[in-house]
C-alpha cells in the first residue's frame, strides 16, 4: 500500500459559531430567558415510525425537545393506524424521560405521510394544544411537513438546528456548513424548527429509558379537515432491500465518488461495506453519472451523516460534499491526487489508487461476525 499521508483536520472542521443575527455569543452576553417564560415551554415533536418503533431520526428530535424543555413536558405526535401505530405509541411513551404525553392521530389518511395532510394535522393539533415549540427532524419528512405547517400557522421556521443554547436561541450552519450562525427566534406563535439528527443523539436506552410510560391519548379527528383539494396522493413505496445499516444512522460509512468510474465498480465498495458492517454513500457526481441511486448521496443536497468512521474513496472533497460529512468522528480519504481538498478535512489520508486499496482491504479485513 502506498505511503500514508497524515493530515490534520483543517479549520473547516473546527468551525466556531458565527453570529449572524445576534451580535454576541449566546452563553455570556445574550439576555437570559426569564423564569416565567421557561415555565410555559411545552414542546410538540412530530415523529415518524416504522415497524412499530419510533424512527431513530425522530428519537433525535425528542432528544432535542428535551434540551428545549427542561420541565419534561414533551408531547410526541404520531400518525397512522392499526397495530403498528399502537406499538409505536407505546415505544414513544417509554423512549425518553422527557416525554410526558403521546398523541396518536389514528386515521387511514395518515398511514402514508403526505405532507399536505400532515401539515393540516399539525395546524389542527397546535390549535388545541397551543405548544410553545414544534420540532421535527431535518429529513425528507420534516423538510416536507414543517414549512407547510409553519405557513398555515403564519410562522417563520428555523431549520437545520445543530445546537439549542436557550429555548429561543439556536445555532445552525450557513454557507454549506462553512460557518455557524446564532439565531434568536423573536416571532409570535409556536417556535417551529427542524433539527439535524446527527447533532442530537438519544442517551443510551439502558440508563435513560423510563420505567413508567407516558400517557397515550387519541387526537379527536371528528372535526379534522385534511384540506378540500388533495394536492398529492400516495402511489407506492420504492425502497432498496438491504441488510446494511441505514445511511443516516450507520456507525461506519464508505463513500464512493466519481473516481469509482462505474456502477460495476461500486459493487467493490459494497463488498467492503459488507466486511465493515457499513452503509454505502456517494457523491453527487457519482449519483449524476448513474453509478448509484440518489438516496445514497451525501452532502448539501443529499444526506447529512456523522458516523464514527467515514471512508471516502475517489472523492475530491467539494464544499457541497463536505457539508454532509465533515462532522464525522474520524475521516479517512483515499485519493490518487495528493492535492485533493478532501485531505484538508481527513484525519487519515492515503494517496493511492482506490482500485488497489479496496481489494486489499477486502482481502485483509476479517469477516464481520
Ligand atoms: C448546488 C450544488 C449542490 C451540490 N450538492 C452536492 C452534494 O450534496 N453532494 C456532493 O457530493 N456533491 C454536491 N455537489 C457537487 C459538488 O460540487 C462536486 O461536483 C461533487 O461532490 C464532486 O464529486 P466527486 O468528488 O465524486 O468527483 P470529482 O470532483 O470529479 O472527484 C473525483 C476524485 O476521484 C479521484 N480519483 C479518480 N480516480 C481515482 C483512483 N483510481 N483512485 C483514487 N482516487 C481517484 C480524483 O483524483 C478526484 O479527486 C453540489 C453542487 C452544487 C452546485
Amino acid at each position: 500500500m502506498a505511503a500514508v499521508a497524515m493530515l490534520k483536520r483543517c479549520l473547516l472542521r473546527n468551525r466556531r459559531p458565527f453570529s449572524a443575527l445576534s451580535p454576541s455569543p449566546p452563553s455570556s452576553a445574550s439576555p437570559p430567558i426569564r423564569g416565567s417564560l421557561s415555565r410555559f415551554v411545552s414542546t410538540l415533536v412530530l415523529a415518524e415510525h416504522e415497524g412499530g418503533l419510533v424512527k431513530q431520526s425522530s428519537l433525535s428530535a425528542i432528544a432535542a425537545a428535551a434540551v428545549v424543555n427542561k420541565e419534561k413536558s414533551v408531547t410526541v405526535l404520531l400518525g397512522g393506524s392499526g397495530l403498528a401505530l399502537r406499538k409505536a405509541a407505546s415505544h414513544a411513551a417509554s423512549c425518553h424521560p422527557s416525554v410526558s404525553q403521546v398523541l396518536v392521530a389514528d386515521a387511514d389518511i395518515l398511514v402514508h405521510p403526505l405532507a399536505e395532510t400532515w401539515a393540516e394535522l399539525v395546524n389542527f393539533v397546535q390549535h388545541q394544544g397551543n405548544y410553545s415549540h414544534i420540532i421535527t427532524t431535518s429529513n425528507s419528512f420534516g423538510k416536507n411537513v414543517l414549512p407547510r405547517a409553519a405557513a398555515l400557522l403564519d410562522v417563520s421556521p428555523v431549520t437545520d438546528v445543530v445546537e439549542i443554547a436557550e429555548p429561543h436561541l439556536f445555532i445552525r450552519p450557513i454557507y454549506a456548513g462553512n460557518a455557524l450562525c446564532t439565531v434568536r427566534y423573536a416571532g409570535k406563535g409556536p417556535c417551529m424548527m427542524t433539527i439535524r439528527s446527527t447533532s442530537f443523539t438519544l442517551p443510551s436506552c439502558s440508563t435513560e429509558t423510563k420505567s413508567v410510560e407516558a400517557p397515550i391519548s387519541q387526537v379527536d379527528l371528528s372535526t379534522f379537515d385534511e384540506g378540500s383539494v388533495p394536492k398529492s396522493r400516495w402511489l407506492k413505496l420504492v425502497s432498496q432491500e438491504s441488510e446494511r445499516p441505514d445511511l443516516g444512522n450507520a456507525r461506519v460509512v464508505v463513500t464512493g465518488g466519481r473516481g469509482l468510474k462505474s456502477a460495476e465498480n461500486f459493487k467493490l465498495l459494497e463488498k467492503l461495506a459488507e466486511k465493515l458492517g457499513a452503509a454505502v454513500g456517494a457523491t453527487r457526481a457519482a449519483v449524476d453519472a448513474g453509478f448509484v441511486p440518489n438516496d445514497l448521496q451525501v452532502g448539501q443536497t443529499g444526506k447529512i451523516v456523522a458516523p464514527e468512521l467515514y471512508m471516502a474513496f475517489g472523492v475530491s472533497g467539494a464544499i457541497q460534499h463536505l457539508a454532509g460529512m465533515r462532522d464525522s468522528k474520524v475521516i479517512v480519504a483515499i485519493n490518487k491526487d495528493a492535492d485533493a481538498p478532501i485531505f484538508q478535512v481527513a484525519d487519515y489520508g492515503l494517496v493511492a489508487d482506490l482500485f488497489e486499496v479496496i481489494p486489499e482491504l477486502i482481502e485483509k479485513l476479517p469477516d464481520k461476525k
